[in-house]
């Protein structure tokens, strides 16, 4: 049974960092929301209570049931945590005049505290704050402070619990609090017990196993994308599975040049059961005379899910449907403030298991993208896999703006073949996290050899990001540019414009559609 510490996530805008910290420091860990029951077996080691925008005041404020867990495992408490502790357990909150936001220096009392020690005596702390801690519980005591705020960290004095119970009013998980990873280390290891041991290589390890111990004499069927999450989470099932796993791969007609074969051929020396199946007219058919960007994306999804059907439905013993599905896309189904507006739906295979009446099978469900990284490097997964940039299941549909052709899919293709390939040569393809052509719905008069031309214009949209929900867009050198733009006008018959997109997002997006 893994170790692991539990987050509960009061809806703080870095909840999820918290996590990153601590799967930095390898230690396992999980968001849970924190109106779920906690299950204390002994894989628990540890509860940190999350942040949040609610005040411990308001009526509406989140509620979680102490008794659950205090005194039984140790438990920290940030910022909204540390309030809520505070309140709950007989002490009192008051709402400030003003906010307390950024940067603070922190004294500490207790240099020798198993939570602060090698802290020093002074240390930056970042606040975001503005309810204050005025009084604390009886067998409380306070072990660090500020100038303006006498609370900012205190602690259940020694013995009065059975295990202890940490607040802090700053957010450790912010790199602006300079030693908050070292802290959250200190809670980590000397006051939970809980090992940091947990690595890609030992990921494997559990994971097969589960796998082995889940899915038994079945087999498993898996939309392989050529992508990043899917070829992961193929290769751990079939480290599991072996030849029970099944992986289909659609040609939809919207993927880059050539890719359809490559990514076949790029699947070859893997030991994976990869089947391609040819779908271009099924797609290309339905989207004809098509323009609406969200029309588009939907009929994507039915065939997709149509044509997975067929394939599977010709194979036997499927009990399984696997998916790369990964943990920021978890969190993001379980976040405390529900689901948020529809900006563009994303096309995956979730439709999938209520029509084939499948079992789901999700091993990189904890996983973050680096994580996911990780892992397949220690599966043996080759780099030109692992770095790809992610492409969208809906691809070029969405970068062929307005209704499409094939004609038009064409250009965009051969566009997006002459980008790529010299952003991989001269080194720019590893700086950047997604590029590609968008081939826009717009002509424009030209002149090529004393000749009039009227054709289309090529956008090039290049981002930098962490995980794709903002981006900044990258800056290319001139030159680059400058070779891109005058290789594609000189090569595409049909371009005889090119720009480059400027946008950041929000408030624009990195796809076009
Ligand atoms: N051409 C395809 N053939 C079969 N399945 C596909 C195809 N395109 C997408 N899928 C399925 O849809 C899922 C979602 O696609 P998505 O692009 O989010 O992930 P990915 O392709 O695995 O990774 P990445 O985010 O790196 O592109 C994939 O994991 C895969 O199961
Ligand atoms: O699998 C996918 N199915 C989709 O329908 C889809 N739409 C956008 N994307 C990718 O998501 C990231 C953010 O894109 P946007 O800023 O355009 O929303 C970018 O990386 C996009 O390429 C998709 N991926
Ligand atoms: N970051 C937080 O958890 C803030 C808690 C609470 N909303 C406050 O303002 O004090
Ligand atoms: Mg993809």
């Amino acid at each position: 049974m893994t170790a692991k510490i539990i987050i509960l996530d009061f809806g703080s805008q870095y909840t999820q960092l918290i996590a990153r910290r601590l799967r930095e420091l390898n230690v396992y860990c999980e968001i849970h929301p924190f109106s779920k029951t906690i299950d204390l077996d002994e894989s628990v080691k540890g509860i940190i209570l999350s942040g949040s925008p609610f005040s411990v005041k308001d009526e509406s404020a989140l509620q979680v049931n102490l008794d659950a867990f205090i005194g039984k495992v140790p438990v920290l408490g940030v910022c909204y945590g540390a309030q809520y502790i505070a309140q709950k357990l007989g002490g009192d909150v008051v709402r400030s005049d003003h906010r307390e936001y950024g940067k603070a220096m922190m004294s500490i009392d207790r240099t020798k505290d198993d939570l602060l020690h090698g802290l020093g005596s002074h240390t930056q702390v970042w606040m975001s704050h503005g309810d204050t801690i005025k009084v604390l519980p009886d067998s409380f005591e306070i072990i660090a402070h500020t100038d303006s705020i006498p609370v900012a960290a205190y602690r259940s004095k020694e013995g009065a619990y059975a295990k202890p119970i940490y607040c802090i009013q700053f957010h450790p998980e912010v790199t602006h609090s300079l030693e908050g990873k070292a802290l959250l280390k200190n809670f980590v290891t000397d006051v939970c017990n809980c090992p940091c041991d947990w690595t890609p290589a030992s990921y494997v390890e559990q994971s097969v196993a589960e796998l082995k111990e889940k899915i038994g004499d079945d087999s498993v069927v898996l939309g392989l994308s050529g992508g990043v999450d899917s070829s992961v989470a193929a290769m751990l099932l079939h480290r599991a599975i072996g030849d029970r796993l099944k992986c289909i791969f659609i040609d939809n007609g919207l993927l880059r040049k050539d890719e359809f074969e490559e990514v076949l051929v790029s699947y070859e020396g893997l030991g994976l059961n990869v089947k391609g199946v040819r779908a271009n007219d099924e797609f290309l058919d339905e989207l004809t005379d098509v323009s609406d960007p969200e029309t588009k994306r939907k009929i994507i999804g039915r065939v997709f899910i149509e044509v997975f059907d067929k394939e599977a439905k010709q194979l036997d013993n499927i009990k399984w449907l696997g998916q790369g599905t990964i943990y920021p896309d978890v969190i993001e189904s379980v976040s405390v403030h529900g689901p948020s507006v529809t900006i563009k739906s994303h096309h995956n295979v979730g439709g999938l298991p209520a029509k084939l009446n499948l079992q789901i099978v999700e091993p990189l469900r904890m996983l973050f993208k680096d994580e996911v990284r990780r892992v397949g490097a220690e599966l043996g997964l080759p780099n030109y896999i692992l770095s790809r940039h992610p492409f969208p299941g809906p691809g070029l549909a969405i970068r062929v703006l307005g209704a499409i052709t094939r004609e038009k899919v064409r250009l965009c293709q051969e566009a997006d073949h002459i980008y790529i390939n010299i952003l991989k040569e001269s080194g720019w393809y590893d700086k950047v996290w997604q590029a590609g052509a968008i081939l826009l719905p717009v002509q424009s008069v030209g002149v090529m050899g004393d000749e009039r031309t009227y054709e289309f214009t090529i956008a090039l949209r290049s981002v930098n990001s962490v995980d794709g929900m903002t981006a900044e867009w990258s800056k290319l050198p001139h030159e680059i540019l400058a070779q891109i733009s005058s290789e594609i006008i000189n090569k595409v018959k049909g371009i005889n414009r090119v720009v480059y997109d400027i946008s950041t997002k929000p408030p624009a997006t990195i796809e076009w559609e």
